[in-house]
């Protein structure tokens, strides 16, 4: 294998899955480099679950090319999976046991296991270290998904809507955990539909529409939001008044001019990472 190819986590080529009649994965391609937190984003259906669980190893592809750490999923070994780490989008089998138990039980399973009540600590569980996995709430228990994805140390962690009912400073501290696991160099694969996730933690996001890959870039450029039309709003004497503009420095320039220094309720904007993803995804699916 060449060194490029090395450095892949991930890589697939013309990756194709039907249920049925249903087309749910329609010839993707995908590289994502070791380190890298890559965000996959789509609307309901489009075949992120599917692609992620293929990459897992949960489901066979009807065809296409598969490498992930170097394997095909298809032919995974017990080491291999130690190097994974996957976190689904739900679970909930131990209802009858307490945190604690559930992630000491966990780490048994892998060789190079990390700290069971560290890891708890870094998922901000250890307040409910005793309390029986069924009476945690929502938000706790994706915590406790969280901890058992991270327990083995992966090389490679599959995150499927970690954050769903999570409030928002929960939010802010699984963003902080993973900001830490990439900075320890884990890749990380992860689906959203919040476009803030997407945004404070990928380095790359791609959506997916209809099974295909429709735009890969880095958050900041995805759909040319550099160089999209700004606009310009300020509080003019009768009110909000805005410019749509590809020039906004010398619109504020002009402005400052004209109020002879600051100007008032001055904010310069350009399309959020939301608004270029359905605009996106809004001609995918008129297409
Ligand atoms: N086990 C299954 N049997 C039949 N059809 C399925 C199955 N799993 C998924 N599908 C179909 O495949 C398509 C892709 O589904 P998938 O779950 O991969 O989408 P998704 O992008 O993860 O959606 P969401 O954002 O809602 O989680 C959908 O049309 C779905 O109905």
């Amino acid at each position: 294998m060449d060194a490029v190819k090395e450095n892949l986590a991930i890589e697939v080529r013309g990756l194709r899955k039907a249920y049925g009649s249903t087309v749910a994965v329609d010839g993707l391609d995908l590289a994502v480099p070791r380190g890298e937190v890559f965000a996959l984003l789509g609307p309901n259906g489009a075949g992120k679950t599917t692609t992620v669980e293929i990459l897992e190893g949960f489901r066979r592809a009807d065809a296409g090319e598969i490498r992930v750490l170097g394997t095909d999923p298809r032919a995974a070994t017990a080491e291999w999976r130690s190097r994974v780490g996957i976190v689904l989008q739900s679970t909930g089998e131990f209802e009858e046991l307490t945190v604690a138990e559930v992630v000491h039980h966990f780490a048994r399973y892998y060789g190079g296991a990390d700290d069971p009540d560290k890891v708890i600590d870094r998922v901000g569980l250890t307040g409910k270290r005793d309390a029986r996995a069924e009476k945690l709430s929502g938000g706790q228990k994706r915590r406790l998904d969280v901890a058992l994805g991270i327990i083995g140390r992966p090389e490679l962690l599959f995150l499927d809507e970690p954050t769903t009912g999570f409030d928002p400073e929960a939010r802010r501290e699984f963003w902080e955990l993973i900001r830490g696991l990439a900075a320890a160099g884990t890749t990380i694969l992860l689906t959203t539909h919040y476009l803030d996730e997407a945004e404070a933690l990928a380095d790359r996001v791609g959506v997916i529409a209809k099974g295909r890959m429709v735009a890969l870039a880095a958050p900041a450029d995805l759909g040319d939001r550099r160089t999209a039309t700004a606009t310009v709003s300020w509080q003019g004497p009768n009110g909000t008044e805005s410019e749509r503009t590809h020039t906004p420095t010398a619109v504020v320039n002009a402005l400052a001019e004209r109020f002879g220094g600051e100007v008032p309720g001055l904010t310069v904007s350009r399309p959020t990472l939301e608004d270029v993803y359905l605009a996106m995804i809004g001609k995918e699916e008129a297409a």
